[in-house]
C-alpha cells in the first residue's frame, strides 16, 4: 500500500488504477498483488487498468505499453474465476485486441492442446508421483502394506499403461468430456502446471504471447498453476509480469493457497483497495468484525484491510435469528417466513414482505436450499441420478443430468404453453415441437400423416389437461402420455426407467456401499413419483435464477437483502460447522489436533464461507442460526461483539 496517499471519503481507492498502471508500465515492470476486499471493485480496477494499457484511454506510458504489444502480437491475458465473470469484463472493455479474457481452464487447455506426447508424459509422471506417495504412506504404516494399498499401486500401474496407449487427448472447458483421452478439468490443470514448470519451451511460449498476465479471484486459483506462475516471473526477470487480485478472507475451494499473502514474493508490490462500494455502513462493519474475530479454532491469521463503506452508504440493517434445530423442517420454515416479516418492519422494504419475497435466501447445502424453495423431492431424484449435473454452477449453465431428457427441456417448454385457464396455445406447443425436432419424422404419405398429427394433438391435450391439474399430480402421470405417444425425444433411460415397475432398492445405511444401478434406480423412483409442480421449480434453481442459492454458488454476486440459513443438522458434512462457530458445540479432536498442527480447521473454513455471505448484502441481512444449543450459541453470540443485543433475538 502507498503510504503517501492519504486521500478519504469515497474517493479513497482513486489512486490505485494509476499505481497498478505504474508498476506495469514500469521499466522494469513490477508484479503485484492487489488486496481487494469484498465489493471494493475489483472489477472496475481491473478494467480500467486494461483500458489504460492497451490505449483505450489516453495514458501517457499506457500508450506506449500498448504500441509494444501491438508491434510484438501480443496481448495481456486476464484469467477470471468463471465463464459470467469474462463476460462481464469482456463486455465493459467492449471490443480490445490487446486483451484476452478466459477462465483458468481455457487458459490452460489453450497452453497444451495439440501437444499429446507431452500431455501424456505430464500424465504419467503425476501418476508415478501418485505411486510413490502411496507407497511411502503404505510403508511408513506400523504393520506395513495391506492388500488394499496393493492393490492400489496395481491400478495406478494399469493407468499408466492406458496413458501410454492413447494417441490424443482431448478437453472443452465448458463440458465434461467422456471416452479416451478425455481430460477432466482437474488433470488439465495438473497437466499445465506440470509442463510450465518442465517445459522451457512452453514458459517462453506464455512470455512470448503474454508479457502481462492478470488473474482474478487468486485466492481460489489451483495452487499448481499459480506456483508455476509464479516461478515464470523470475526466469528471464521482465518479460513476465503477473498481476493477481484477490481476498484470501474469501477463499471457499480448497484448491487455492491455504493463505495466499504469505505466497507473495517480498519484491512484489501490494496495493490495496480499501472502500466496499456495495454494502451499507452497518453491513461493512459486521464483515470487519468477523475478520478481525479471535475464536477459539481459528488458526488462520487476520491479515486484511479493513473496508470502508462510501459516505452515502449509512445505515443498513443486521439482526441474527437463533431457534432449535431440533424444529422440524415445516417449523424451521415457518420461522424463517417470521424472521423475513420481521425484517420487513425493521427495515420497511417490501422485498422482505410476503408478497414480494424478492430477498434472496443462501443456504449452505443444495438440500436446503430445495427444502425452502419447495423442489426437495426432484432435487433428491436428480441428485441420485448425477450429482454434479443435479447442482448449479456459478455460471448458472447446468441442465441438469442428460438421461431425464426431455423432463427438464421440452417438457417444460410445453407446459408453458398452456395457459393460466388450462387451454393450449397450439401455436406455441407447435414451436417447441419444431424446436425439439419433434415433427422431423411425420409420414409423408397424407393418411398416415393425418392419423400422426391426431395422434400427437391428443397426447398434447391430454398433457395440458394433466399439467393444469398441478395439484398433487406426480411426474410419472404428466409424462405419459407425451412419452406413451413419443411425442418428444427422450432419453432411453429415461424411458427405461418410466417403464419399470420395480420397487426401488432399499436406502443404504452407508452411501458408499451402494452401488451406482441402486442408487439410480432410487433416483428414478423419487423422481418419476415427484411432485409435477416441483420440476419448474428446480429447474430456475438449476439457472441460477431462484431466490435460493448456495453459500459457494454466489461468489461474485451482490443482493439487496439477504438471509444466511445455517443449519448443521440438516446441511450434514463436516467441513463447516455454524455450531462451532457460534458456541453451539465444542471443537472435536481432529478440530484439536489441527489447531495443534497449525492447519486449516473447521472454524476458518467456516468463519470464510459466513465473511463471503454476509458480504453479498447490499442494504440488510439476516442471519438465521438453527443451533444445536441455542443457550450456549447466544452466550456466544453476546459476547463476540459482533451484534448489539437488539439485533439478537431468539426464535420461541
Ligand atoms: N468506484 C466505484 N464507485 C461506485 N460504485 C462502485 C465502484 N466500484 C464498484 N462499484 C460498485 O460496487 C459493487 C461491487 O463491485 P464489484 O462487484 O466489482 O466488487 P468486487 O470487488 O468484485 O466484489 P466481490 O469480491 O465481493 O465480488 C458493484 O455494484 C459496483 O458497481
Amino acid at each position: 500500500m502507498n503510504a503517501a496517499v492519504d486521500q478519504v471519503g469515497n474517493e479513497r481507492d482513486a489512486h490505485v488504477v494509476e499505481e497498478i498502471c505504474g508498476y506495469v508500465t514500469g521499466i522494469p515492470p513490477r508484479s503485484f498483488f492487489l488486496f481487494a476486499g469484498a465489493g471494493s471493485g475489483k472489477t472496475r480496477t481491473l478494467v480500467e487498468v486494461l483500458r489504460r494499457i492497451t490505449g483505450v484511454v489516453e495514458h501517457a506510458a499506457g500508450g506506449i505499453y500498448a504500441s509494444k504489444l501491438r508491434v510484438r502480437g501480443q496481448s495481456v491475458r486476464v484469467i477470471t474465476y468463471t465463464k459470467n465473470a469474462a463476460k462481464v469484463v469482456t463486455s465493459r472493455l467492449g471490443e480490445n485486441r490487446l486483451t484476452e479474457v478466459s477462465t483458468i481452464h481455457s487458459f490452460c487447455w489453450d497452453l497444451v492442446k495439440g501437444f499429446d506426447e507431452d500431455i501424456r508424459e505430464a500424465l504419467i509422471a503425476k501418476n508415478m508421483e501418485e505411486l510413490a506417495k502411496a507407497k511411502a504412506h503404505a510403508q511408513s504404516k506400523k504393520r506395513g502394506e495391506s492388500d488394499t494399498d496393493r492393490r492400489k499401486y496395481a491400478e495406478l500401474e494399469a493407468k499408466a499403461e492406458e496413458l501410454r496407449a492413447i494417441p490424443t487427448f482431448r478437453y472443452h472447458p465448458d463440458q465434461n468430456t467422456y471416452g479416451e483421452g478425455a481430460l477432466s478439468h482437474q488433470e488439465v490443470l495438473r497437466v499445465a502446471a506440470w509442463l510450465l514448470c518442465e517445459r522451457p519451451t512452453l514458459q517462453r511460449i506464455v512470455q512470448d504471447r503474454h508479457p502481462l498476465l492478470l488473474i482474478d479471484e487468486s485466492q481460489d486459483t489451483m495452487r499448481g498453476v499459480l506456483d508455476a506462475l509464479f516461478d515464470l516471473t523470475t526466469i528471464r526477470p521482465g518479460h513476465f509480469t503477473l498481476g493477481l487480485l484477490g481476498d484470501h478472507r474469501q477463499r471457499i475451494y480448497p484448491d487455492g493457497h491455504v493463505d495466499l499473502p504469505s505466497h507473495i514474493p517480498p519484491t512484489w508490490a501490494r496495493p490495496a483497495l480499501q472502500m466496499n462500494h456495495r454494502s451499507r455502513e452497518r453491513i461493512v462493519r459486521l464483515i470487519n468484525a468477523i475478520w478481525e474475530a479471535d475464536i477459539e479454532g481459528r488458526t488462520q491469521s487476520k491479515i486484511g484491510v479493513a473496508q470502508h463503506p462510501r459516505s452515502e452508504k449509512q445505515g443498513g440493517k443486521v439482526r441474527i435469528f437463533v431457534g432449535d434445530t431440533a424444529n422440524t423442517t415445516s417449523v424451521k420454515l415457518s420461522f424463517e417466513a417470521d424472521c423475513a416479516r420481521s425484517m420487513a418492519q425493521i427495515t420497511g422494504a417490501e422485498a422482505w414482505s410476503a408478497n414480494q419475497k424478492s430477498f434472496k435466501t443462501l443456504a449452505l447445502e443444495h438440500k436446503l436450499g430445495a427444502k425452502r424453495g419447495d423442489f426437495y423431492n426432484i432435487y433428491c431424484g436428480m441428485a441420485l441420478l448425477d450429482k454434479e449435473a443435479a447442482t448449479p454452477d456459478p455460471n448458472g449453465e447446468r441442465m441438469g443430468p442428460a438421461m431425464v431428457r426431455p423432463l427438464l427441456g421440452g417438457l417444460l417448454e410445453l407446459a408453458e404453453c398452456v395457459r393460466p385457464d388450462g387451454t393450449l396455445d397450439e401455436f406455441a406447443a407447435v414451436a417447441v415441437l419444431r424446436r425439439h425436432n419433434a415433427l422431423t419424422k411425420l409420414p409423408s404419405e397424407h393418411a398416415a400423416r393425418a392419423v400422426r398429427l391426431a395422434e400427437l394433438y391428443e397426447a398434447i391435450s391430454r398433457f395440458a389437461v394433466l399439467c393444469h391439474r398441478t395439484e398433487g399430480a406426480q411426474v410419472k402421470q404428466v409424462l405419459a402420455p407425451i412419452l406413451e405417444a413419443n411425442v418428444l425425444p427422450a432419453d432411453s433411460r429415461l424411458v427405461g426407467a418410466y417403464w419399470d415397475e420395480r420397487p426401488p432398492p432399499p436406502e443404504p445405511e452407508r452411501e458408499a456401499s451402494e452401488s451406482k444401478e441402486d442408487r439410480q434406480r432410487r433416483g428414478w423412483h423419487l423422481l418419476m413419483n415427484a411432485p409435477w409442480a416441483e420440476l419448474a421449480r428446480y429447474r430456475t434453481y438449476l439457472g441460477g435464477e431462484a431466490p435460493f442459492a448456495t453459500h459457494q454458488v454466489v461468489k461474485g454476486s451482490e443482493f439487496k437483502h439477504v438471509m444466511v440459513v445455517m443449519d448443521d443438522e440438516e446441511a450434514g458434512g463436516n467441513l463447516f460447522s455454524y455450531d462451532k462457530l457460534f458456541g453451539a458445540e465444542i471443537l472435536s479432536k481432529d478440530d484439536k489436533d489441527n489447531i495443534a498442527a497449525g492447519k486449516e480447521t473447521t472454524i476458518d473454513r467456516t468463519l470464510r464461507l459466513l465473511y463471503v455471505t454476509c458480504s453479498r448484502a447490499e442494504e440488510s441481512l439476516a442471519l438465521v442460526l438453527w443451533a444445536k444449543d441455542t443457550n450456549s450459541a447466544l452466550t456466544a453470540i453476546n459476547a463476540c461483539g459482533w451484534f448489539t443485543a437488539d439485533e439478537v433475538v431468539v426464535l420461541p
